[in-house]
C-alpha cells in the first residue's frame, strides 16, 4: 500500500468517538490480562487500532450487570424508554459524519455508504423507540363465569447479540433497538474485524443516557468463546445472531442444551432474475444496487442473475457497461463508489468462483481480476450453468454471474433450487406474471422491480438455511418479549 496510515483521530470532529476499550457494565474498560487486537483499515492494511481482547470472565461481568440493571429499565414506563433511545437516534444522526468515517476506517464501504449505514442502523434506534409504547397486552373472553383472563408481554431478559463485520453498525442497533424497547438487558459482541462502529454506538448510549450495565459492548478476537458464554451462562434468555449458515448452525447446537431462545439471520443466495418483458434499463439499475453495494458483501446481494434468452445479450452488454462506470478504491476518497474487501479469504473466495466458472465454459465480459491488496475488479460473467460453484456458494463479492433460462416455470424452480431463502429479486411488467412469480418464490423477501428492498419499517429476514425470526417492522419486537396468561380467578 503506497497510502499514508491511516490517522483516524484527525478525520473526527469528535475523536472522543473513537475507544479501544470495551464497554462493561457501565465502565471503559481494558481487558483484565491487559491483552488487545489489532484493527486493520482493509483499503491501506495499517493498523489503525489496538482494542481491548476481553475473555468469558469480563462477559460474565457484562452479563451479570445487565441482568441487574434491567430490572430497573424495565419498571420504567415505555415513555421513558422511548425517550431515552430517541435521544440516542438524535446523537447517532448529529455524529453521521464521524460514525461514518471510523465505518468506512475499519470496512472499506465508501463514506458516502457508510453515512448511509448510520442513517439506516439509527433509524431501528428510532423505530423501535417509537413501538416501546405500542406492546399491548389482551383480555380474553373467561372461559368460565369466575374466570378473568389476561395476556399480558413482558422483556425476555438478557440478551446475547453476535453481529458480522458487514454493517458494523446496523446490525448492532437492529437487535439492540429492539432489546431496549422492550425492556430487556444487551450484551453485543461485534466482529473482530470492525469494533470500533460498535464502541462508538457505546459512546453515544451513555451520552444518551442508557443506564450503566444495560447495554455493554465486549470486543474480543475469540468469537467461539464469547458465543460459548452467550449460550451457557443462564442469565442469558435470548440469543441473537447475525452472520453465516455455517456458524448460526454451532450456535443453535450450542444454545439447545439450555434450550436458549434465538433469532438467526443468515446466508443468503438470492436469486436476481429478468424476464424479457422487463425495462432493462431499470433491471440494470437494480442489479448494479443489488449486486454491488457493500462491494457484493451483504447477506441479500444478487448471488445468480438469470436473463430470459431474449434479452440475455442485451441486458449482459448493459451491465457490463455499468459495471465498467465504478470506481474502486479507498472509500475516504471523494468519489470512490467501490471499496476493499475484508480480507484475503474474500479475495480468494471471489477468485475461486470465477476461476471455477470459466473452468467450465463461461466467458469473463470484464474485470475477473484481484488488484493491489484487497481490491477486486467489479466483474460480469456469461455463460454461467447450474453446475458451477457461484450457483450454490454465496460469493460474498463484486461477481455478477449471467445465467441463460427460457421460461418462467424454469427461472422459478432453478432460483429456488437452493437451501437459503433470504432475498430475491425479478423484473417483469405483466401483471399476471408478477403474480404467479411473487407468490412462487420460496423467500422471505421478494424485491419485485427493485434491488434494494432494506427498511426499518418491513421485516427483514430468511425462510429454510436463511434464518429464524424477522427483525425490523412492528415484527421485529416479539423476539425480544415473552407472552404471560394471567387466569384470575374471582
Ligand atoms: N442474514 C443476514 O442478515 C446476514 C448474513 N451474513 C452472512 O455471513 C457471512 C459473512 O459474514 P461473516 O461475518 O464472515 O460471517 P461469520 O458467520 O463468519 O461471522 C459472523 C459473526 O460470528 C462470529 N463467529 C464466528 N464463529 C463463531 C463461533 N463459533 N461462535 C460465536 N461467534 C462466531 C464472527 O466473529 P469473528 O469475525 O470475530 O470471527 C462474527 O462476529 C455470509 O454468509 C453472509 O451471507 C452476514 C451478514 C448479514
Ligand atoms: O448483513 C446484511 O447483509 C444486511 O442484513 C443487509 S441489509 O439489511 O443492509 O440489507
Amino acid at each position: 500500500m503506497n497510502k499514508p496510515a491511516t490517522d483516524l483521530k484527525t478525520l473526527l470532529k469528535d475523536p472522543s468517538l473513537l475507544e479501544t476499550r470495551a464497554y462493561v457494565a457501565g465502565e471503559w474498560v481494558n481487558a483484565d490480562d491487559g491483552k488487545t487486537f489489532a484493527v486493520v483499515n482493509p483499503a491501506r492494511g495499517d493498523v489503525i487500532a489496538e482494542v481491548a481482547d476481553l475473555s468469558r470472565s469480563e462477559v460474565a461481568r457484562a452479563i451479570a450487570a445487565a441482568a441487574q440493571a434491567m430490572k430497573h429499565w424495565a419498571a420504567r414506563t415505555a415513555k421513558e424508554r422511548a425517550q431515552i433511545l430517541r435521544k440516542w437516534f438524535d446523537l447517532m444522526m448529529e455524529n453521521q459524519d464521524d460514525l461514518g468515517r471510523i465505518l468506512t476506517a475499519e470496512q472499506g464501504k465508501p463514506l458516502p455508504e457508510a453515512k448511509g449505514e448510520i442513517a439506516y442502523g439509527a433509524s431501528f434506534i428510532e423505530w423501535f423507540g417509537e413501538e416501546a409504547k405500542r406492546i399491548y397486552g389482551e383480555t380474553i373472553p373467561g372461559h368460565q363465569p369466575d374466570k378473568r383472563l389476561t395476556v399480558i408481554r413482558q422483556p425476555i431478559g438478557v440478551v446475547g447479540s453476535i453481529t458480522p463485520w458487514n454493517f458494523p453498525n446496523a446490525m448492532i442497533t437492529r437487535k439492540c433497538g429492539p432489546a431496549l424497547a422492550a425492556g430487556c438487558g444487551f450484551v453485543g459482541r461485534p466482529a473482530a474485524e470492525t469494533p470500533l462502529s460498535a464502541l462508538a454506538l457505546a459512546v453515544l448510549a451513555e451520552r444518551a443516557g442508557v443506564p450503566k450495565g444495560l447495554f455493554s459492548i465486549v470486543t474480543s478476537s475469540r468469537s467461539s468463546d464469547i458465543g460459548k458464554e452467550f449460550c451457557e451462562n443462564p442469565l442469558i434468555r435470548k440469543l441473537t445472531f447475525t452472520g453465516s449458515t455455517e456458524v448460526g448452525r454451532i450456535l443453535l447446537r450450542q444454545a439447545a442444551d439450555q434450550v436458549l431462545k434465538c433469532s438467526m439471520e443468515l446466508g443468503g443466495n438470492a436469486p436476481f432474475i429478468v424476464f424479457d418483458d422487463a425495462d432493462l434499463d431499470a433491471a440494470v439499475e437494480g442489479a448494479m444496487a443489488s449486486k454491488f453495494r457493500n462491494n457484493g458483501q451483504t447477506c441479500v446481494c444478487a448471488n445468480r442473475i438469470y436473463v430470459q434468452s431474449g434479452v440475455y445479450d442485451e441486458f449482459a452488454k448493459r451491465l457490463a457497461a455499468a459495471v465498467d462506470k465504478l470506481r474502486v478504491g479507498d472509500g475516504l476518497d471523494e468519489g470512490v463508489t467501490t471499496g476493499p474487501l475484508i480480507n484475503q479469504d474474500a479475495v480468494e473466495k471471489v477468485q475461486e468462483h470465477i476461476q471455477d466458472a470459466v473452468a467450465g465454459g463461461a466467458t469473463v465480459v470484464t474485470g475477473g481480476k484481484p488488484r493491489d491488496g484487497l481490491f477486486f475488479d467489479p466483474t460480469v460473467v456469461t455463460g454461467i450453468t447450474d453446475k458451477m460453484k457461484v450457483a450454490t456458494e454465496e460469493t460474498f463479492g463484486p461477481l455478477a454471474p449471467l445465467f441463460r433460462f427460457e421460461t418462467e416455470e424454469e427461472a422459478v424452480e432453478r432460483a429456488n433450487a437452493t437451501i437459503f431463502g433470504l432475498a430475491s429479486y425479478f423484473y417483469a411488467r405483466d401483471i399476471g406474471r408478477i403474480t404467479r412469480v411473487q407468490e412462487a418464490l420460496e423467500y422471505g423477501i421478494v424485491g419485485v422491480n427493485t434491488g434494494i428492498i432494506s427498511t426499518e419499517v418491513a421485516p427483514f429476514g430468511g425462510v429454510k438455511q436463511s434464518g429464524l425470526g424477522r427483525e425490523g417492522s412492528r415484527h421485529g419486537i416479539e423476539d425480544y418479549l415473552e407472552m404471560k396468561y394471567i387466569c384470575l380467578s374471582i
